[in-house]
């Protein structure tokens, strides 16, 4: 494993509870920098849970705890210190299912810039259009900003909420399986747009698709029933896994 590339956010014996339900046990895993990791296992494992602590997005539901470590460039961020509006923005997020606002396409970017920085007219419609482009929708957007989000298609709204989330300028992105609402083709240009995004920030993706996790990450975990199984690089899990059991899900015999 290439120890080299320093962990953007290192996950260091967490364990997760919905009320008295353990559902995450004792996890340690690094997430590398500017690199893509993928979380794979299947249904109920955990995976979910685990990207929902990452931005502490857990927090807005009552009952459920974390115990252990997350550190962000070796800052705790389950410190209740945390600022949760900072660490959102640094720690971008990117649901299931497409969810733009209901306003336009120029607002939807510019609504999270505002949130955070006061700019010039003049710079936010530089910002908006950056975030665009960055998130490969530009091209079928630009002429028609000011229609509303909601207008366009499930995989352009995908990437809308993609722009959305890199308008705050975060650090790391966390995708909650991006495509799995989208058609082939969209998933297609989510996945490019993966490997383009992967050069200024960490991702982290949780997929239920097999090959996407091969063909877009560096690294993958494997979970099962709320524990780490196997971490490793990518390649090494999909061709020699360590452990038997990611043997059997990786080659389709259970989950
Ligand atoms: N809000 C909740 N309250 C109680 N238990 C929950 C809640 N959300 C998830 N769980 C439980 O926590 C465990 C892990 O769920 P999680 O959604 O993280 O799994 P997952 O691997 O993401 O599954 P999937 O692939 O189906 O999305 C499961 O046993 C699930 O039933």
């Amino acid at each position: 494993m290439n120890a080299a590339v320093p962990a953007k956010l290192d996950v260091k014996n967490l364990s997760f509870y919905y009320g008295a339900t353990k559902a995450l046990k004792n996890i340690n895993i690094p997430l590398r920098e500017k690199k893509v990791t993928a979380f794979i296992g299947p249904s109920g494992c955990g995976k979910s849970t685990l990207l929902r602590i990452l931005n502490r997005i857990y927090e807005l539901y009552p009952n459920q705890r974390a115990e252990g470590e997350v550190l962000l460039d070796g800052e705790n961020i389950l410190n209740t210190k945390q600022d949760l509006n900072l660490l959102r923005a640094r720690v971008g997020m990117v649901f299931q299912k497409p969810t733009p606002f209901p306003m336009t396409i120029w607002d939807n970017i510019a609504f999270g810039i505002k949130l955070y920085e006061k700019l010039p007219r003049s710079e936010l419609e530089g910002r908006v259009e950056d975030a665009l482009q960055r998130a490969a929708i530009w091209n079928e957007v630009k002429d028609k900003l000011k229609e509303s989000g909601l207008s366009l298609s499930g995989g352009q709204q995908q990437r809308l909420c993609i722009a959305r989330t890199v308008a705050t300028r975060p650090e790391v992105i966390l995708l909650d399986e991006p495509c799995s609402a989208l058609d082939p083709i969209s998933t297609a240009k989510i996945e490019e747009l993966i490997d383009e995004l992967v050069k200024d920030y960490t991702i982290v993706i949780v997929t239920h698709n097999m090959q996407q996790a091969s063909r877009t990450s560096d690294y993958t975990a494997f979970m099962y029933l709320g524990e780490l199984i196997e971490f490793d690089e990518t390649e090494k899990v999909f061709t020699a896994p360590s452990n038997k059991k990611t043997e059997q899900y990786i080659t389709g015999r259970f989950g």
